[in-house]
């Protein structure tokens, strides 16, 4: 199944103080990591948001978010507008060891949950017109730890957008407000430590502020952090 891949790089970085997705890491920007590791899975990378004047050296399709300043609901949903793909994978541009093996297994989750519905439509078509037998199609896979949903290592269905577009036109900015309302499957423990071959708690490690940045170079220095 093709899939779009949505890097979310916009946003303020206020606590980091300069732009996250241009932070150097092993001699790349988290941005060149982020895409080294989409490039296998995905047939085409969005960068959501942010200057595009500072994104296009990268060689990949740059948006602009429609709705200025609201945050990363806005980024997802400027990337699954210009998305020509019925799934999507979402990332931050600030979680620098996600990496392919956890994107594969996103895609592999969206590609089960695509052919269930597919068979679901098949069965209400055998049945009495009108039947649906009560389905709802899977709209997100979320990595999830003990802590926490993360909604920015996820995949999504296509089919969110009007409601994603809807809470963007009412102001309700909360991501994982939103998601709680979604058909939502999660990959999470042990599935998401053996899918990205890291330690659990970098899989969705993100880098908010320099004592994170710090913090993932002394990762990286170690060497743990190449998978
Ligand atoms: N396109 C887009 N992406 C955003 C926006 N706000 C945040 N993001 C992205 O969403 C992810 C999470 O961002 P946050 O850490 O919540 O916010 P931030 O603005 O980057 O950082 P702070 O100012 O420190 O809160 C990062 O990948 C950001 O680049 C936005 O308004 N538009």
């Amino acid at each position: 199944m093709n899939i779009t891949a949505i890097i979310l790089a916009g946003g303020r970085s206020s606590r980091m103080g300069s732009n996250k997705a241009l932070l150097e890491l092993g001699g790349l920007t988290v941005l060149e990591r982020l895409i080294r590791e989409l490039e296998p899975i995905a047939s085409r990378i969005v960068i959501a948001g942010g200057e595009r004047a500072a994104y296009e050296r990268f060689g990949q399709v740059v948006v602009t978010d429609r709705y200025p300043g609201a945050g990363p609901l806005a980024g997802l949903h400027a990337g699954l507008e210009s998305s020509t793909t019925r799934w999507s994978l979402a990332v931050a541009c600030d979680t620098p060891f996600a990496n392919r093996g956890l994107f594969r297994a996103l895609l592999e989750r969206a590609e089960a949950a695509e052919e269930a519905a597919a068979r679901a439509v098949d069965r209400a078509s055998d049945l009495a017109a009108g039947a649906s037998g009560g389905f709802a199609p899977t709209e997100a896979i979320l990595a999830r730890t003990q802590e926490r949903a993360h909604p920015l290592l996820a995949a999504y269905r296509r089919s969110v957008l009007p409601g994603l577009e809807a809470r963007l036109r009412e102001g309700r900015l909360k991501m994982t407000a939103w998601t709680e309302t979604l058909c939502t499957e999660y990959i999470e423990g042990e599935a998401l430590a053996n899918a990205s071959g890291l330690p659990l708690e970098w899989c969705t490690f993100n880098m908010n502020k320099p004592e994170d940045y710090e913090l993932a170079r002394s990762w990286l220095e170690s060497g743990r952090s190449e998978g």
